[in-house]
Parts: C-alpha cells; structure tokens; sequence
C-alpha cells in the first residue's frame, strides 16, 4: 500500500522544473527510443494517467500514419503485431504486469528495479525522480514528453524537437509555481464550495481533463470527472442543470463554445486555464501558452496545485 501525503505531494509538485531539466538531459544525450526501430504499429497498456498519456499519444501516432492503440491493461489482449509497450510508473500495477505476462514488452517506468523494468526486453526510464506524495504527478508529465520523443522518433527519425519542448515545459512550469499567490487563491476560491469539479479538454488533450479529476479525487478525495469537451454536451451538461458546477476548461476545441454557452445559462462557473474564454469566472494564463504543445505538458499543474491546497486542508482539520 503506497502512503500518500499532502506536504510531499507539493514537494513533488514543486520539484517538476529541476526533474524536467533532469529529463532534457537525458534525452540531448540519447533517444530512449532507438532499440525499437521503426515498426509500423504499436501497442500501449497501463492504467491510470498512464493510459490517460498513452491515450493522446495513440492518437497522435495514428494521425502521422502509424498505427497505434492505447488499451487498459486490464482487457484481455490478443496478440497484437508490432511492440508491446507498458506503462506504470510505479511498474507495480497489478493489471499492467498481467497484460505482459508471457510476452516481450517495452518499459516505460520511473522505477528501475521494479518488477515491470525486471521483465521487459527495453526500459525506457522516465527519470522523474522518487514521488514521495504517493501520486503520479511528475511521472505523468514524463510519460507525455516521453510519447512525444516516441512519436517523433517515429514519425520524423528525430526527437531534438522534444528537447526543444522539455525546456519550455520547464519555464511554464516555472512560472506557473513562482506566481501562484497571484492566481491560487483566486481559483481555490471558484472551484470551492460547488458539487464538484468537472474538468473538459480537447480531445487532443483528453489526458489533462482526466489528470486533473484524478488528482483531485487522488489527492483531497473529493468529486471530479474529466470529459472531452465536444462529448461533454452529450454526456455532462445534464449535471450543470442540478449541481453546482465548477468547470476546469482547458480551451482549444471547436466545442468550447458550446459548452460554455450551456454553463452561461446555467450559471455554472468557469475557469479557464491557458487562453481566455467569455464568460469565465477566472483565467490562468501561463508563460508559452499559445503552444498547444506547451499546454498539454503544463496545464494539469493547475489542478494539481488546488489539489494540493485542498487536500492540506483536510490534513489539517481531520484526526
Ligand atoms: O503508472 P502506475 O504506477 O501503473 O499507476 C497507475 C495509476 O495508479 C495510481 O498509482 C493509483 O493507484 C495512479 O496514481 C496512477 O495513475
């Protein structure tokens, strides 16, 4: 059973910059991903924000030609053509270790002599550093920069590009922890006191709806779901007519104002992170925030850093 703790998971959080220094590092070094060669499709399986950034990554493969899935570790796969890659940062997880029992498998791990990295043919390590909170937050930002070297190694024979973005993650990371006391407060403040926060993204960043209701149910253990924001018409709008809702916008889908055209007449509140929506109750802007790229790799900071706040809270006020 792994410990979770409040102060340590902000410590983590705290550390994200000096660990994707860490990360640029390695990967000017070496591509993690040359022993793989260019097979022409690819198969991904973990859980959690594991899947969650396989998810994007499956995607982004596909649009660029190569064939590519995500799937829960726990489905029951069939042999599949082309590398099996497990992702668990832990390289613990139940489900994960049985979907590559008998198989060879790539792993993509943050801990090195873990069962998952003892088994595997290839580790990719995700050099993200010891999360002593107990909650994936660092090795989830590792894993989607980690994917996008993969998809570039893959798609273009280069992953220069990733190191390029690894840096600029870092600075808007950076910024978004050094001025914190301008905006936390302000945002603690809005999504507080609702029926819980409902987090919506594009489906190119699907992962950072699903982080960030994680870390909030994860951290605090307090309602959250992620949602695609074009879907989120179909399947979450009913609930801004019965709760009070508290959206967590990530804008960039053609979708958005629809969605924020229903939460207007219902009175929901809005905050938006990384562009300026009408509307919206609060507003975190960032430094590169006009790269989507940029903003999948930093925007989940947001929600974990309230995460962080509300789960101290709880510390402090409950035996
Ligand atoms: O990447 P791992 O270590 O397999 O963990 C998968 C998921 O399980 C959890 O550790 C919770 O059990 C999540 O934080 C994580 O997203």
């Amino acid at each position: 059973m792994i410990r979770l703790h409040p102060a340590l998971f902000l410590a983590d959080l705290e550390a994200k910059p000096a660990a994707l220094h860490t990360l640029a590092r390695h990967l000017a070094d070496a591509d993690p991903w040359a022993a793989l060669g260019h097979p022409g499709r690819v198969t991904f399986v973990g859980m959690g924000s594991s899947r969650y950034a396989a998810l994007v990554a499956a995607r982004r493969l596909r649009l660029r030609g190569v064939d590519a899935s995500a799937e829960y570790a726990s489905d029951v796969l069939p042999a599949l053509p082309g590398p099996l890659i497990a992702i668990s940062a832990s390289g613990t997880s139940r489900e994960t270790l049985d979907a590559v029992e008998g198989r060879d498998y790539v792993a993509v791990t943050n801990v090195l002599d873990s069962p998952l990295a003892r088994g595997a043919t290839t580790v990719v390590p995700m050099h993200a550093g010891p999360e002593t909170g107990g909650v994936a937050c660092r090795s989830f930002q590792h894993t989607l920069l980690l994917l996008d070297a993969l998809t570039r190694h893959l798609s273009e024979a280069k992953t220069e590009p990733t190191v390029r973005l690894i840096e600029r993650t870092a600075e808007a990371t950076a910024d978004l922890l050094e001025r914190r006391d301008a905006w936390l407060p302000r945002v603690d403040e809005l999504l507080d006191g609702g029926d819980g926060v409902y987090a919506l993204a594009p489906v190119d960043r699907i992962s950072s709806a699903l982080q960030s209701a994680l870390m909030v149910r994860e951290g605090p253990r307090r309602a959250a779901d992620g949602c695609e924001t074009g879907d989120w018409a179909h399947v979450d709008v009913y609930l801004t007519k019965t709760l009070r809702y508290r959206a967590l916008l990530f804008p960039g889908s053609r979708y958005d104002e629809q969605a924020l055209e229903w939460m207007r007449s219902r009175k929901s509140t809005v905050v938006s992170v990384g562009a300026d929506v009408p509307g919206a109750a609060g507003t975190v802007r960032f430094r590169h925030d006009d790269v989507p790229d940029v903003r999948l790799m930093t925007e989940t900071l947001v929600a974990e850093l309230v995460a962080a706040k509300w789960w101290e809270r709880v510390a402090q006020t409950s035996p």
